[in-house]
């Protein structure tokens, strides 16, 4: 397990980075986002989330020379085959642009009745030790819900103002960053990686 007390967070996204901060927060560990290390962004080459959070944990890693935190996350939707999937931050086209997303995303299921609008975000989290660990670490959470017809609140980032929480009766954009926290794919994907640490986080 890792001792080191200080981890680089492998993301560029500002909303994520928030989630992080507060999800980390109780850990005892300091945790930097990548771009104060100076670290850029990798380009994301594969058709699998394990796959790009290895790449993000890895570069994130070998450029910082720590213990590296990578998400790679996005939106699978019933109806649209599992899409944007993978793709999700660039769904609409590069650079990526979270209400071009949303926008495209509403045409897309524009003629798709409430029943079938399900949907669901993915979580993988991985975390390296070194760049060249052997044995990455790596957790899954998933946040089962519903698109609905209009985005509805401020809160959040990306799809949140068009994904519905059934036991909410909102969208992911309308609850307290805490709710969040608790029950998202990210907050479920931080909860096994915690477990999997035992003593080795505070
Ligand atoms: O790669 P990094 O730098 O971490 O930032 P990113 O935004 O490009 O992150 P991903 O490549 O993992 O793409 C994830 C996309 O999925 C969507 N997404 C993931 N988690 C989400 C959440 O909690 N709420 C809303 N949308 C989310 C959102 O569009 C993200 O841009
Ligand atoms: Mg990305």
């Amino acid at each position: 397990m890792t001792s080191d007390r200080h981890w680089v967070l492998a993301s560029n996204n500002a909303g994520k980075i928030a989630e992080f901060n507060r999800l980390l927060q109780p850990w005892g560990i300091e945790v930097s986002a990548q771009k104060d290390l100076g670290v850029d962004s990798p380009e994301e080459t594969a058709t699998t989330f394990v796959e790009n959070a290895l790449i993000k944990a890895r570069h994130a890693a070998r450029i910082s020379g720590l213990p590296a935190l990578a998400d790679d996350s996005g939106l699978a939707v019933d109806a649209l085959g599992g899409a944007p999937g993978v793709y999700s931050a660039r769904y609409a086209g590069e650079p990526a642009d979270d209400d071009a997303n949303n926008r495209k995303l509403l045409d897309a299921l524009a003629n798709v009745p409430d029943a079938k609008r399900t949907a669901r975000f993915h979580c993988v989290l991985v975390l390296m030790r070194s760049a060249e660990d052997p044995i990455p670490m790596i957790c899954h959470g998933q946040w089962p819900g519903r698109i609905a017809r209009e985005t509805t609140g401020g809160g959040g980032f990306g799809y949140d103002p068009l994904f519905l929480v059934p036991e909410d009766g909102c969208t992911a954009a309308e609850l307290p960053a805490q709710r969040k926290a608790q029950v998202s794919h990210r907050g479920r994907a931080m909860a096994e990686l915690r477990e999997r640490l035992g003593d080795s986080v505070a």
